[in-house]
Order: C-alpha cells, then structure tokens, then sequence
C-alpha cells in the first residue's frame, strides 16, 4: 500500500525532518508511529498524501509515485486518502452533515451519492443522531468522530491519523481507537501517528519508532518503548 524508499525532507529553513527512511506498509495493516515531539512523524504522514513532496527518494502510495506526481493529479491521490488531526479542522459554520458532505461536493460528487454516502458514513461513526448539530455543540470525542466520517466519507483505502486523541480524555481516546480498529478491521490501511503510550501498549499493532528523522525500531506487535510494555499490564 505504502513504499518510501531512501526518504529525506528538508524544509526550506534547513531543518532535516526526515533523514533516509525506507518504510514499507503491507495492505489493510494498522501501523502506529511513535517518537518524540518534532521527531518526523507528521512529516511522514505528509509525504504519503503530498502535502509535503520529499528532497530525495521516492513515495509510493496504492501504486502512485506520490512524489513525482503533478500537481493536477493531487485530488485524485487523495480521493483514495482520507487524513484526521489532532484538532479536528472541522468547518464551525457547517453542521455535522454538511462537514462530511463538503469533503464529496467539492471532489464533484453527484448530489444522489452524497445524500446516499454521507449517512452511511455517520451511521459507521456512530453520529446519525447529531448529523444536524454544529461542532460547537459536539464533545471533543464526537468532533473527532465527525472527522473520521468525514475522512471515510468517499470510501478511501488509507486512513492517515496526526496524533487523533491528541485533544481528548482517555474514554474519548479508547472509544476513537476502537472506531479506528473497526475501520481497520473493514479493510482499510490505518497509520496513526501519537504520543499516547497506553494506547500503543494496550493495542500491541505495528509500531515504527522514529528518532531525528529517523526510523529506530519497527516492531510487528510492538509496545511505545521497545521490550519495556509496562503500562500493557496497568488497568485501563
Ligand atoms: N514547515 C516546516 N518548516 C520548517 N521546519 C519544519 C516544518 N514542519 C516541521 N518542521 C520541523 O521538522 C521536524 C519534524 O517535524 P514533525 O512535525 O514532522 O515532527 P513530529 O514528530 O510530527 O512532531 P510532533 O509530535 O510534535 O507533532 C521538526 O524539527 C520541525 O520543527
């Protein structure tokens, strides 16, 4: 699904966010990055939806050369990718449908298929009930899950995640992962970038640690630190 092969990023002012990695992501796994603050991890999850175009190596995504591709073919990529923030980025003046329906109108989607798609995709997050209610009048867990309906709304098949339970308490936080390994479950690629270590520890996925910029471990039933696990055997 992913390729990055011999990967460098260096932004304009001379920072070297990422520095040769070579990271391979297999079809329908959940993959977390983990790191400390500033580390690359936001880096890697732009390169992979183009938002960032790397300074040497190359970017494979669903069989597209994403680093090479032009800029008119972007949109299309990224109808196959949906990505969720830390914050959110919904639209404050749309409600809750109108958010997930905007992400189907302005990639030109028939009127017929958004009134049939975007209530499939509230139903999955489980946010029917509130479809008409603004973000304002949303928990930061039901934010976030409107977000995901949004990002899922056209049926990608690569979930991209910057740290989602980053503005959330830990119920909302393992009720969000828990819609993530569903999501997952359903075939879709799940890469989730995140501090949250009991999150990392209790679901025991695919951890690829990244330090300066680059990639330390990669663990197939990884824990946040590599072989400590100590908060897998806490409660909660
Ligand atoms: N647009 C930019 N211009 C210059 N430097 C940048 C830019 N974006 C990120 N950086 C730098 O690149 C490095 C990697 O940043 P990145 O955001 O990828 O890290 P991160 O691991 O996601 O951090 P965090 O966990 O805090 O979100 C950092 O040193 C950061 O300051």
């Amino acid at each position: 699904m992913i390729k990055l092969r011999g990967v460098s990023l260096v932004y304009p002012n001379g920072t070297r966010a990422l520095d040769d990695v070579d990271l391979e992501i297999e079809k329908g796994s959940f993959v977390f990055l983990v790191g400390h603050s500033g580390t690359g991890k936001s880096s890697l999850l732009k390169l992979m939806y183009r938002e960032e175009v790397p300074t040497s190596g190359e970017v494979v995504v669903d069989g597209i050369r994403v680093d090479t591709l032009r800029r008119g073919r972007v949109p299309r990529l990224r109808r196959n990718i949906g990505v969720v923030f830390q914050d959110f980025k919904l639209l404050s003046h749309k409600t809750v449908w109108e958010n997930v329906a905007f992400a189907l109108q302005v990639t030109g989607t028939r009127t017929r298929d958004v009134m049939r798609m975007v209530p499939r995709s509230l139903d999955l997050v489980g946010l029917s009930h509130k479809s008409r209610m603004f973000p304002s009048e949303l928990s930061g867990g039901e934010q976030q899950r409107a977000a995901i309906a949004r990002a899922l709304v056209g049926n990608p098949k690569l979930l991209l995640c910057d740290e989602p339970t980053g503005n959330l308490d830990p119920s909302n936080t393992t009720e969000i992962m828990e819609l993530l390994q569903r999501i997952n479950l359903k075939g879709t690629t799940v890469v989730v970038a995140t501090h949250n270590q009991p999150v990392v520890d209790r679901m025991r996925r695919r951890v690829v640690r990244l330090e300066h910029g680059r990639i330390l471990h990669d663990d197939e039933r990884g824990y946040y630190f590599r072989g400590l696990g100590q908060t897998a055997v806490l409660p909660g």
